[in-house]
């Protein structure tokens, strides 16, 4: 059984669409949905479909070793789906190659401290780029700069507003972040 925790910090609508992709593989199970935010509605999404959640502040994730205890039993990959804080080394040592994060631009492009959510798509609209796209990454210790498993890209027009942009941003994930997931797992 390949085990994945998925990290979440906000909606969550990446994390069910990945839980809900994998309800049907019978040699992959979502053990766990954890959260640095008590509310956010990823927990009531985890409630919803019978998994697991935790959430743990950000004093523990950079100073305790609950979290990465945790992570040993629970978790083979961990998966970043809009989670909003730098995952430590130490959690980063000991899952070499098997965090992955999905990020809402075309890196190395509006990436980096600050370019999360709305602010990265109000950077590509600011800029007025005829596209933007997804980056899907291993994850290292510095944001956004992991070795590169997948992007797909979608055009933009000058009639786009910044919510326009992260519509078409979200169809990508929702398309292509579990079939790229699923590819990383068992390979
Ligand atoms: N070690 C790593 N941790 C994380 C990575 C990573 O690549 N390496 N990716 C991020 C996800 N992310 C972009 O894809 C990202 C998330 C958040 C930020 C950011 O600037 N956060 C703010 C805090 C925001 C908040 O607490 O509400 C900050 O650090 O000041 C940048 C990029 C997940 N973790
Ligand atoms: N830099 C990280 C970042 O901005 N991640 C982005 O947060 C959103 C979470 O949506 P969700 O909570 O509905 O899955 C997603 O668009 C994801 O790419």
């Amino acid at each position: 059984m390949i085990k994945i925790a998925i990290l979440a910090s906000g909606s969550g609508s990446n994390a069910e669409n990945i839980a809900q992709y994998f309800s049907t593989h019978k040699n992959v199970k979502i053990t766990y949905i954890l959260s640095n935010k008590k509310d956010a509605f990823v927990l009531e999404r985890a409630k919803k479909l019978g998994i697991k959640s935790k959430v743990f502040s950000n004093k523990e994730m950079k100073e305790q070793v609950d979290l990465l205890n945790l992570l040993k039993v629970e978790a083979d990959f961990i998966i970043l789906a809009g989670f909003l804080l730098k995952v430590p080394e130490n959690i980063i040592k000991a899952f070499p190659d098997k965090i992955i994060n999905i990020h809402p631009a075309l890196l190395p492009n509006y990436g980096g401290k600050g370019m999360y959510g709305m602010h990265v798509h109000r950077a590509v609209k600011e800029n007025n780029e005829k596209e933007t796209g997804i980056t899907i990454h291993y994850v290292n210790e510095n944001y956004d700069e992991g070795a590169i498993i997948f992007q797909a890209s979608t055009a933009l027009t000058s009639e786009d507003t910044a919510e326009d942009i992260a519509a078409k941003i979200h169809l990508l994930e929702q398309e292509h972040f579990p079939k790229v997931i699923d590819g990383v797992i068992n390979k």
